[in-house]
């Protein structure tokens, strides 16, 4: 039977959170919690704090307060080995070709290689698994980012503008695959300024005035 999102344990809980970035207050978190098959759109303004937010959620950043991601902060072994982040400028090892970066990934994360193969020739990936990183454009890099991190099915994926770089045909590839981590169990949050989740079960925070609104609506 499956669980319904609300009715499941969170995967990730913040209290009370406070962000800055080079000692200028960003935004606080009051109260926010993810849960395993929850999709979740993080909207704001240019400059509202969404990439600052995500970061911290990953573990990159320093913050104050409370977040606990199954029983351990961000930025944690056990919490990072639960969280997949992909950000707007995704790195990728330039000494090794698209495959081998796939491979390699997979295996540093202990996962079958096969779904993230899988997910990348579903994005027309197949031509430049041979290909060197420094060869990408910025759209096709983001499509590798895309398929590693949501192939390797990590229980907490966070996406950072992962529409903004597609084209409308990956834009589909991406959204079958958001909408197959929630359904077997992921919690994805992730930012667009665009409609790109329209259609597809989510919620809704807004990020306005430095704060977190814990506002929910299912689309
Ligand atoms: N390292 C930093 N040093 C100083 N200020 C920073 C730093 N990182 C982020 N900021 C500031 O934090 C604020 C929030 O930036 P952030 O990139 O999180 O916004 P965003 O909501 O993702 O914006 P956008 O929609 O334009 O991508 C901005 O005012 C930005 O200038």
């Amino acid at each position: 039977m499956t669980v319904p999102p609300q009715a499941a344990r969170p995967l990730l809980t913040a209290q009370d959170v406070h962000l800055t970035a080079a000692g200028r207050f960003i935004l606080t978190v009051p109260h926010l919690s993810l849960r395993p098959g929850e999709l979740t759109h993080l909207r704001g303004e240019n400059g509202a704090g969404k990439t600052t937010l995500l970061r911290a959620l990953a573990g990159d950043l320093p913050y104050q307060g409370t977040l606990d991601l199954h029983g351990h902060p961000p930025g944690s072994r056990p919490a990072r080995a639960q969280t997949a982040f992909v950000s707007t400028e995704p790195t990728l090892l330039d000494d090794l070709t698209v495959e081998e970066n796939l491979q390699f990934m997979a295996a540093a994360w202990i996962r079958s290689p096969e779904p993230v193969l899988d997910l990348a020739r579903a994005f027309g990936l197949s031509p430049w698994l041979d290909a060197w990183p420094s060869d990408l454009s910025r759209g096709t890099r983001q499509k590798v980012a895309l398929s590693l991190f949501l192939g390797l099915t990590l229980p907490l994926t966070l996406l950072d503008e992962p529409f903004s770089t597609l084209d409308a045909g990956s834009r589909d590839v991406l959204r079958q695959a958001l909408g197959e981590r929630v359904q077997s169990g992921g919690s994805v949050l992730l930012t667009t300024h665009g409609t790109d989740l329209d259609g597809l079960p989510h919620r809704v925070l807004d990020l306005h005035q430095g704060e977190l609104r814990g506002a929910e609506s299912v689309a």
